[in-house]
């Protein structure tokens, strides 16, 4: 379950798989297949008569099983943030979903407007498959370990099942094929780990046999991270926000409203707005870029640094320094997202967002024992470069700018709900930071496709280093994160592996 936010990357982004050396990785190829995953609806004359929306029906799918809408927001307070990063100078960008996402727009969900329900992989691909003769699922069944074949031959070692734990018992299902993995970013790299393949030490820690050495499992993990900044909103306009949800009468009327297909439950997140920091004119953006100059550059040349990592860093590097590239996000959300701050009984708020697009920081997350049912630790190494929590500021100091520029400035009761007033120096602001930030769950990196001897774990064809028949086809393949929400990215991995696989296994004529 996520929040239905439906966005494609920068062309840039997926291009740079490609040059990380991933052949036919890039973006024209992610278009072709994102066109594939989904069937786009336009918004209807409901949404345009509240909010001027516009798009490119051309780069838009027309067939593909996942749905996708521009939700009826509220779109009150889409309009004073548009208007306002506007008067900043930012671009409005008329369709986000041709590879250049700098700027502000409206965004997508994957939201069925027939029934103005989640439209997903249940639905969309699952449902429709589910009485042919040659798929079965197990509901409640835990994937523990991939069994090898004794012996390898000259083109690797050979699956022959899969263990999983089901009820308590454990079983076996036979490969005649492939195994694929697709257990997400905290578990494809545990499984691997548990069948022998990984880091040396860490199949070591755990007392598994080593089968095939494969150093990037569990590895590069990147992840986005965000910061909320809340505030009232002016009661003088009405604004039907979340914050109305927690009525329960009001909850009631909109849970019977949706079932007729109207109403506030069919929300999503859809003020977007992506900014280069080298865009940013401002003394702090400046000095910061020249900051994560210094750091990539720094460690770039740390003796002993990964090849692989190198090149990640050069083209983060050329990112950072290509004005037209997005560094950080912000996303409108229209009610109250906090911790720590309790919501007045009838009052409206709006809450922004603020993203990290490229951290430099990575992570790991490996298996901590060789028990399948006990999760692999996850270190995200957040703020380990300095740098990421150094853009966070800038972020949240980008977003007190906004507030203090009009129609946002009147459109918001100014006294801060959270972090508040007292929060002014760097320093708190960094405490701040450090205390509130959370994951935004786009984890990627830990089955990396790079070369092998670059931390790899899986070829251009998905295949993990070392077998003949073993797939990685989830988002920990990505070797670089992308300035975008994650899932449809998923979706495009998943139909190109599917592509992938079934040109593998073609009958010769
Ligand atoms: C609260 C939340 C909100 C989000 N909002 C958005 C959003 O608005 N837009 C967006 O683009 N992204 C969003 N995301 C991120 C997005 O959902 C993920 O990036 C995406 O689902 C990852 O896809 P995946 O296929 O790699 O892994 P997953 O979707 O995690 O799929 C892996 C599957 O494998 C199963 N599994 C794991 N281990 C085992 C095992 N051992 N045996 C059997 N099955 C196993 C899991 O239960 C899961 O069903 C959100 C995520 C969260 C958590």
């Amino acid at each position: 379950m996520n929040f239905y936010a439906w966005t494609r990357p920068p062309a840039a982004d997926v291009d740079a798989w490609e040059k990380l050396g991933n052949p036919g990785w890039n973006w024209a190829d992610y278009l072709r297949y994102s066109k594939k995953v989904e069937t786009f609806h336009p918004p209807a004359e409901e949404q345009t008569d509240r909010f001027p929306h516009t798009y490119d029906a051309d780069i838009r799918g027309t067939s593909g099983p996942i749905h996708v809408t521009i939700p009826p927001h509220v779109h009150t307070v889409d309009a004073l943030v548009q208007q306002t990063l506007v008067n900043m100078g930012i671009r409005v960008i008329e369709d986000p979903y041709q590879g250049n996402i700098s700027g502000t727009w409206i965004g997508s969900a994957n939201l069925d407007p027939k029934t103005w329900t989640r439209s997903y992989s249940a639905t969309a691909y699952l449902s429709p498959s589910q009485n042919r003769p040659n798929l079965t699922v197990l509901l409640g069944a835990l994937a523990s370990r991939i069994i090898f074949a004794d012996e390898s031959d000259n083109l690797g070692l050979t699956a022959t099942g899969l263990e999983f734990i089901h009820q308590g018992n454990r079983y076996v299902v036979n490969a005649q094929k492939e195994v694929i993995l697709s257990v997400g970013v905290p578990k494809s790299s545990q499984i691997l780990e548990l069948s022998g393949v990984g880091r040396a030490e860490v199949l070591s820690r755990i007392g598994v046999e080593p089968k095939i050495k494969l150093p990037g499992v569990g590895e590069n993990l990147q992840e986005h991270e965000f910061l909320a900044v809340s505030y009232e909103l002016n009661p003088a306009t009405k604004h039907e926000t979340l914050d109305l949800l927690r009525e329960s009468e009001y909850a009631g009327e909109a849970s019977q409203l949706h079932a007729e297909g109207k109403g506030r439950m069919r929300t999503g997140i859809t003020s977007f707005t992506y900014i280069p920091l080298s865009s940013v004119k401002t003394p702090g953006a400046a000095k910061l870029v020249q900051k994560m100059e210094r750091e990539i550059e720094e460690w770039k040349n740390e003796p002993g640094i990964l090849h692989g990592l190198q090149k990640q860093l050069e083209i983060q590097l050329a990112t950072l320094r290509d004005d037209s590239l997005p560094d950080f996000e912000i996303v409108a959300f229209p009610g109250l997202f906090s911790t720590t701050a309790t919501p007045g009984p009838g009052k409206s708020y709006t809450s922004f967002m603020g993203f990290l697009n490229h951290p430099l920081s990575r992570g790991t997350v490996h298996a901590t024992t060789n028990d399948p049912e006990d999760n692999p630790e996850i270190n995200p190494h957040y703020f380990e470069k300095d740098s990421d929590l150094e853009l966070m500021v800038q972020t949240f100091k980008y977003i007190r700018r906004m507030v203090h520029t009009e129609p946002l400035k009147s459109g918001i009761v100014q006294t801060e709900v959270e972090p508040g007033p007292h929060c002014t120096t760097d320093e708190h602001i960094r405490d701040f930071i450090k205390n509130t930030h959370h994951t935004v769950w786009h984890g990627v990196g830990t089955c990396s496709m790079l070369p092998r001897d670059e931390q790899g774990v899986v070829d251009p064809s998905l295949k993990v280093y070392g077998t003949t028949n073993v797939r990685v086809v989830d988002l920990s393949v990505v070797p670089l994160h992308i300035a975008a929400h994650a899932h449809s990215t998923a979706y495009v991995i998943a139909e190109k592996a599917a592509h992938i696989i079934s040109s593998a296994h073609e009958p010769v004529l």
